[in-house]
């Protein structure tokens, strides 16, 4: 059985292999170990920890340098009160089943893809094709309690399973319910029927300070800070938009059933961008122009509607001119996505942008596209970038009643003729005493034709009836000399608007991931030879030093070149040990060191040394100065291997034989 996703080299991707090598170099593992681990939290070893940081580096420049937008840091823990506000009390939650014998819990979309993929695969084998292998274990094991043997489908029912998983991210819970019902969807581990999806909130609850009156929550995203902060935003950018903010921190949920390692976990790094526009420039983009011929893969709702899954490769400029994605800011933004994904070393054929079902978006977005990168786990969202229109600055607006808005003087003023509604405060006071501000503000709320109508009334009847919520009777009969009803006439010189925002969220756990997967190779012929490819900009060492053999007389040498490195701010490392040099080559290529700078006898006669490139194993051999100032510029991504090796003379050195 073979599977469906290949190294970049078109090799079958042995997954056990691959977390088997993260494991040796020490790239993550479980938190808390020695206390049996906590699943869906991760601690990350030296070149995790580096490589996230060079990655998080090109995000910086990509986006907060290069674009201009604000940086920001918002406290992670948020009150209640923000999160009720923003929906996430009521809505941030994920659809779980429960299988009441064993009290496994089970996400409900998650079980239903599980189980259909796993009857798909097995019809696929009941016609005799190749079908996808099951890399995890415990996956393996569940599956094989579903169908023992192979079970052919009618074409019909593979149809609508074929459409089930193609719309799945639509359904509602009551759909998802519905469909595990009629398809007698069970507990794949245990054979149980489950019960009917109920939605689990996935916010971690907390208090701030002892008393309990102030609850809390870790926050889910970073985004509601950058919203209450729009005020100073604005100050900061002299009330020009569009600007946008951005945020890098942690956010934390509570994930059903956290799987596939960092895909999943319930404390992640995200960075997001909170670009905020005038709803009334069509949302345009200053810099459209500049990507507007660029392609994207891009995989429309329409075609998932139907039930399909193939991408469509079209410009940026088209996709807006059709309205297949929404605006120019939106579209922006996915180009920006993509070609920071190329910058880190994405493998770029193992990358489409998904359209949001219509179910999926939140109801107020406008329209919704995910990122998704495809490592040996599926198509898995890296990136959601959405248009999340005004909403959140609406609703914080009115639940607080600050401002979140922009006011700039209007180009040409005009007149405006408006109907006014005012209590006489001295008799008002009197006969409505403690009811007089609920009558002033059910009259403040009269649209401008009732305020006309009740005017009219006045005139002929002397007096007007206004319904006043909260009081006796709900109304108020209110005579001539209580109310009057003016028509004002004024000059307009302010436009009050609130902007639109569009919202590029990454996972940067999801991507780093993902990199790894992409990076990871094995050389020909000797499957023991893992290589991680990693771009020289991003690698989380950038040099390894390697002295031919153990001899005193390279101790000078070998001083001099780490000094001159470190000057160079280039990390390395250097591998003494008394192996092979071939070997000690293999085993630094599995943490994706770029480059190796060897010492060895003919550098202690005219200070020469060879500089190795990790994917060709090709080496040249030159002075100090030039090897540093091309590895230099390699690590800076200004000139790449192929030019290095046209410049500097090859060395076939004996190094190669040994490796
Ligand atoms: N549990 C998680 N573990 C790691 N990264 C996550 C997790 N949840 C979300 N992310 C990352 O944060 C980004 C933005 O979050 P968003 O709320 O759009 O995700 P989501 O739609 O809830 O993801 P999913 O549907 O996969 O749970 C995602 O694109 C993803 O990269």
């Amino acid at each position: 059985m073979t599977s469906d996703y290949k190294t970049q080299k078109g090799q079958e991707f042995d997954r056990g292999a691959f977390e088997s090598l993260l494991k040796r170099k020490v790239f993550l593992w479980q938190s808390f170990e020695p206390y049996g681990a906590v699943k869906g939290l991760f601690d990350y070893g030296p070149p995790l920890e580096t490589l996230e940081a060079e990655v998080i580096n090109i995000w910086r420049d990509h986006f907060i340098r290069s674009e201009k937008m604000m940086a920001l840091k918002c406290s992670m823990l948020t009150p209640y009160e923000v999160l009720k506000t923003s929906g996430h009390v009521d809505k941030f939650a994920d659809y779980m089943c429960k299988d009441p014998k064993t009290g496994e819990i089970l996400r409900s979309d998650h079980l239903i893809k599980e189980v259909i993929e796993s009857r798909l695969s097995s019809d696929k084998e009941a016609r005799g094709e190749k079908v996808e292998v099951v890399d995890d274990p415990k996956k393996k094991k569940k599956a094989s309690k579903v169908a023992k043997t192979a079970v052919k489908l009618e074409d019909a029912k593979r149809t609508e399973y074929e459409h089930m998983l193609a719309t799945l991210d639509d359904c509602t819970g009551d759909d998802m319910g519905a469909l595990i019902k009629k398809h007698d969807i069970r507990n794949p581990g245990s054979g149980n029927e489950v019960e009917p999806p109920v939605a689990v909130n996935l916010m971690f609850q907390t208090q701030i300070g002892a008393t309990g009156k102030e609850p809390a929550f870790l926050r889910p995203e970073t985004a509601q800070g950058q919203f209450l902060s729009f005020p100073k935003l604005l100050e900061y950018s002299d009330g020009q938009l569009p600007f946008a903010s951005a945020s890098i921190g942690y956010s934390f949920r509570n994930e059903l059933s956290p799987r596939s390692g960092l895909l999943r976990v319930r404390e992640f790094l995200m960075a997001e961008v909170e670009h905020f526009v005038d709803p009334e420039s069509g949302k345009r983009h200053p810099k459209f122009h500049l990507v507007k011929d660029v392609k994207l893969p891009l995989l429309s709702r329409k075609t998932q509607n139907d039930g399909g899954s193939q991408t469509t490769t079209i410009t940026i400029g088209e996709a807006v001119e059709t309205k297949l994605v929404d605006n120019e800011t939106l579209g922006y933004f996915l180009v920006r996505i993509m070609l920071f994904m190329q910058k880190i070393g994405i493998d770029m054929t193992k990358l489409r942008f998904r359209q949001h079902m219509q179910n999926e978006m939140a109801h107020y977005a406008a329209d919704c596209w995910d990122c998704e990168l495809q490592s040996s786990y599926g198509w898995i969202e890296c990136v959601g970038c959405a248009d999340r229109s005004a909403y959140d600055l609406s609703v914080h607006m009115k639940a607080t009643g600050v401002p979140l808005m922009v006011r700039e003087p209007l180009k040409e003023p005009y007149r405006v003729e408006e109907w006014t509604a005012g209590l006489d405060k001295k008799r008002s006071g009197p006969k409505f005493k403690k009811d007089a501000g609920k009558v002033q503000s059910a009259l403040d709320a009269l649209t401008q034709d009732m305020r006309e109508k009740l005017s009219i009334s006045m005139e002929k009847e002397g007096k007007v009836s206004v319904d006043v919520p909260d009081v006796e009777g709900g109304k108020v009969e209110l005579e001539k000399d209580l109310v009057s009803f003016q028509k004002e006439s004024r000059m307009e010189t302010m436009r009050e608007y609130i902007p639109n925002v569009i919202e590029p969220s990454f996972g940067i756990g999801r991507i780093l991931y993902s990199l790894m997967e992409h990076v990871y190779w094995t050389r020909e012929g000797d499957a023991a030879r893992s290589v991680m490819s990693f771009k020289p900009t991003v690698a989380p060492v950038k040099v390894l030093v390697v002295p031919l053999q153990k001899d005193a007389r390279f101790a000078s040498l070998l001083s001099q070149l780490e000094q001159r490195l470190d000057d160079d701010a280039l990390s390395f490392r250097v591998d003494q040990s008394g192996v092979s040099i071939g070997k000690r080559y293999s085993r630094n290529d599995e943490l994706g060191i770029p480059f190796g700078i060897t010492v060895d006898y003919q550098s202690l006669e005219d200070n020469s040394f060879t500089l190795r490139d990790r994917d060709s194993t090709k080496q040249v051999r030159a002075s100090l100065d030039q090897i540093l100032e091309a590895v230099g510029k390699m690590c800076r991504g200004k000139e790449t291997w192929a030019e290095v090796s046209k410049k500097l003379p090859a060395f076939e050195g004996k190094e190669e034989r040994d490796e």
